[in-house]
């Protein structure tokens, strides 16, 4: 990282299991300094793993983890965040740190009620590519947060990928259905082309390749942005072709609204889980 290590935050990653993780370990790829992440968890063995990979801090205490951060990383599953919240409520209170939460669903209202009151509190969705430094993150600031601090954020997402700030909470649990769950759609599309690659007499070996492959390529080609989707589609689909027939079968079998009706039931299910886990 180009910034000098004095301008940057001192971390506190509470939880750092698949996601927490991607963003340590992009972070500490992308040369942020290990002696600024402090990661916790309630397993000493993984962390002795997190930290001969990394070089980071860890420990098993999450009050001691805050009381020395700028910024804390709310990273446990949405169903442990309360008992994670009230844990660190006195801590957090006392110093004031910047919090940063990256779990699903869970609203301001509900985490800052856990919190024991009032912080300055960003809520993100992140995905799991931030690992290889491509994850997109969507990210909602509460009006008390500096400009300061959302640069801190900024600096944390952009270490792993793109950080994309939106207008209103809200928004956080469709950026969840896109991009957060998105990765898995994708895995599931090239899962479901393995095996008809096999189906269509390939070995398994080849068809992953080829699978694997052309996912990597349309993902580049995608993001080099020469030109839009459905554009791309176009030039790869000849009339009367092969691409056609296919896309023919995607269409009548109406892949848009099966898109549509996994993605409402994502967004859908982030807002049950603040619902049901708020109490
Ligand atoms: N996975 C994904 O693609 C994405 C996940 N998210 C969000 O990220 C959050 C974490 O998800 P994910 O990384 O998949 O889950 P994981 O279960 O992989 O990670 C959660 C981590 O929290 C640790 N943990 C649990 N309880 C405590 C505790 N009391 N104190 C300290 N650490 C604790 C666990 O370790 P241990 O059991 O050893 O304590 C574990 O390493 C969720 O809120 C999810 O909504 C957001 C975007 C994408
Ligand atoms: O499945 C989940 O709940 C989390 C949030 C987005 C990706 N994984």
């Amino acid at each position: 990282m180009s910034t000098t290590n004095t301008k940057l935050p001192k971390l506190a990653f509470i939880g750092a299991g698949n996601m927490g993780g991607a963003i340590i370990r992009g972070l500490i790829r992308q040369g942020y300094p290990a002696e600024l992440i402090l990661a916790t968890s309630r397993d000493p063995e993984s962390l002795q793993g997190l930290a001969a990979e990394t070089g980071i801090q860890t420990s098993t205490d999450n009050l001691q983890a805050v009381a020395t951060a700028d910024l804390v990383v709310l990273g446990v599953k949405p169903q442990a965040m309360k008992a994670v919240c009230t844990e660190l409520a006195s801590g957090v209170q006392a110093r004031r740190p910047l919090v940063l939460s990256i779990a699903a669903g869970l609203t301001t209202e509900i985490l800052l009620q856990w919190l024991g009151g009032s912080l300055p509190l960003v809520r993100s969705m992140p995905n799991t590519p931030s690992l290889l430094g491509a994850g997109v993150a969507g990210l909602y600031a509460l009006p008390d947060v500096t400009a300061e601090q959302r640069g801190w954020v900024e600096t944390l997402f952009k270490a792993v990928g793109q950080a994309l700030w939106v207008e209103s909470e809200v928004q956080l649990d469709a950026v969840t259905a896109i991009s957060g769950s998105g990765p898995a759609y994708y895995f599931l599309f090239t899962e479901a082309l393995v095996t008809a690659g096999e189906k269509l007499g390939l070995p398994t070996d080849l068809a992953r390749q080829l699978a694997l492959q052309t996912a990597a390529g349309a993902g580049q080609m995608l993001v080099a942005g020469t030109d839009e989707p459905a554009e791309l589609r176009r030039k790869v689909t000849s009339p009367g072709g092969t691409t056609e027939r296919a896309v023919l079968t995607f269409e009548a079998a109406d892949l848009r609204g099966m898109v549509e009706a996994a993605t409402a039931a994502a967004a859908k299910r982030a807002a049950e889980l603040a619902e049901t886990l708020k109490g």
